[in-house]
């Protein structure tokens, strides 16, 4: 019932999609807004993340348990949020997977500025209690080659600390754009943050200078379509709304990677217009993502669908997202004939493939990115995409927009 059937069709010309929101900068935001409540944000995220986060935070005090279902970012930035509210009592809870993915790095770190959080089952691993308390210690050092998203959960409630809050990163830093993305979004709103070297520091600030924010689009949402892109014939172009060329997202960094798949972007206003405009000059691509783990996915799989070898690493991080993603793409990889071999930080695509006439069945793992990075081989063949509502994680109208762009999407 929540299936959905891709039967293998061809893509309309010339058609226009307007992405919603980033989901990384709206959550940022979000936090930012529950500490500087004259914060307005425009363009926000309509994914399910930047609800679970919205409601959050709205039943601050009100509620006794938070369920944060997948939500990675909400799990790690309300952490540190909920753990400055003097004398607030909360359990922050989530999926089966969330309880799986590790928290101890964070909640260390907090522990050591003098926060009250402690484990309600497994050492390291949510769900977790928090007892609110006004913090006094003001220098912190964590690890930093697992997962930024804690290294932003402290950078965002740093400014709202009494003294100046200082982070020492220690270790090779993993995911950067997302931290340089944090350090931009506070100093847009005026808070003068600053990051050297392995040294973040976050000056107290009573008010922003600043108070309204305009998010841009979601760039790891524009990834399947400029996959399409590749996988259509040259001529074919879609324009996406709302991006622009200075982006604090990591993942603009496809419209460079994807010139290797003979695709071309230029930015028009506030608009990118992609376009297939020759066929892909390499048979193989090396590739280093770990300034841009989520579109890991997409790019293996566009390789798929033109035929090209592939070497993907710095991926670490993979394995303790959503789902083991490196695990899960060999699984449903080889489904299409393909020789495919994992590390503990890296993926190889070592074949070509020949497509068939009887659609495949993809599973998702409750991951959305897994569903949508599957999603554009509907140009070389049909596919049956398992638990399709999982999109919603992060684009609700996924679906809807494949069709509204002529892709045959059937509800089974
Ligand atoms: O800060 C953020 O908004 C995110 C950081 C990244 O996580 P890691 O730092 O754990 O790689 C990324 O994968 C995630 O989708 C969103
Ligand atoms: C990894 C992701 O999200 P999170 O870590 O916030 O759950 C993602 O959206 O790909």
């Amino acid at each position: 019932m929540n299936d959905i059937l891709l039967n293998k069709s061809e893509l309309k010309n010339n058609q226009e999609i307007i992405i919603s929101g980033s989901k990384s900068e709206t959550n940022r935001l979000l936090l930012l807004q529950a500490l500087y409540p004259n914060l307005k944000i425009e363009n926000a995220s309509n994914s399910d993340d930047s609800e679970v986060m919205k409601n959050a935070l709205q039943s601050l005090g009100k509620s006794s348990e938070i369920n944060v279902y997948h939500a990675g970012t909400a799990m790690r930035f309300l952490t540190s949020f909920y753990a400055i509210q003097e004398g607030l009592e909360v359990v922050i809870s989530g999926s089966d997977r969330m309880h799986e993915r590790p928290t101890k790095i964070l909640v260390d770190a907090l522990n050591q500025l003098g926060t009250d959080i402690s484990y309600l089952k497994e050492e390291g691993y949510p769900p977790i209690k928090i007892i609110g308390k006004k913090i006094q210690g003001n220098k912190v050092s964590i690890d930093a080659n697992v997962s930024s998203q804690y290294i932003t959960s402290l950078m965002l409630i740093g400014s709202s600390l009494p003294n100046k809050l200082e982070i020492q990163l220690k270790g090779t830093i993993t995911s950067i754009p997302y931290i340089k993305m944090t350090l931009s979004v506070l100093q847009s709103l005026g808070i003068k943050a600053e990051f050297k070297k392995n040294i973040i520091k976050i000056p107290y600030t009573k008010k922003l200078s600043n108070d309204t924010f305009v998010v841009e689009s979601d760039w790891s949402s524009a990834s399947y379509f400029y996959s399409l892109m590749a996988l259509s014939k040259i001529d074919t172009q879609i324009t996406l709304g709302y991006f622009k060329q200075d982006s604090l997202q990591g993942d603009a960094v496809l419209a460079e990677i994807y010139q290797n798949f003979g695709v071309q972007t230029t930015f028009i206003d506030n608009k990118i217009i992609i376009k297939k405009v020759e066929n892909s000059s390499i048979k193989n691509l090396n590739l280093n993502l770990n300034n841009a783990p989520d579109i890991a996915q997409t790019i293996i799989v566009t390789c798929l669908g033109l035929g090209i070898t592939c070497n993907l690493m710095g991926l670490h991080t993979l394995k303790i997202k959503e789902t083991d993603r490196l695990q899960a793409l060999k699984n449903e990889l080889e489904k299409f004939g393909a020789d495919v071999s994992i590390s503990h930080d890296s993926i190889q695509l070592n074949n070509s493939v020949i497509f068939q006439n009887d659609p495949i069945k993809i599973e998702t793992y409750q991951d959305h990115r897994m569903a949508m990075a599957f999603a554009p081989l509907v140009l070389k063949q049909s596919l049956i995409i398992k638990n399709a509502p999982v999109v919603s994680k992060s684009y609700p109208d996924f679906w809807n927009d494949l069709k509204a762009i002529g892709l045959s999407v059937n509800h089974l």
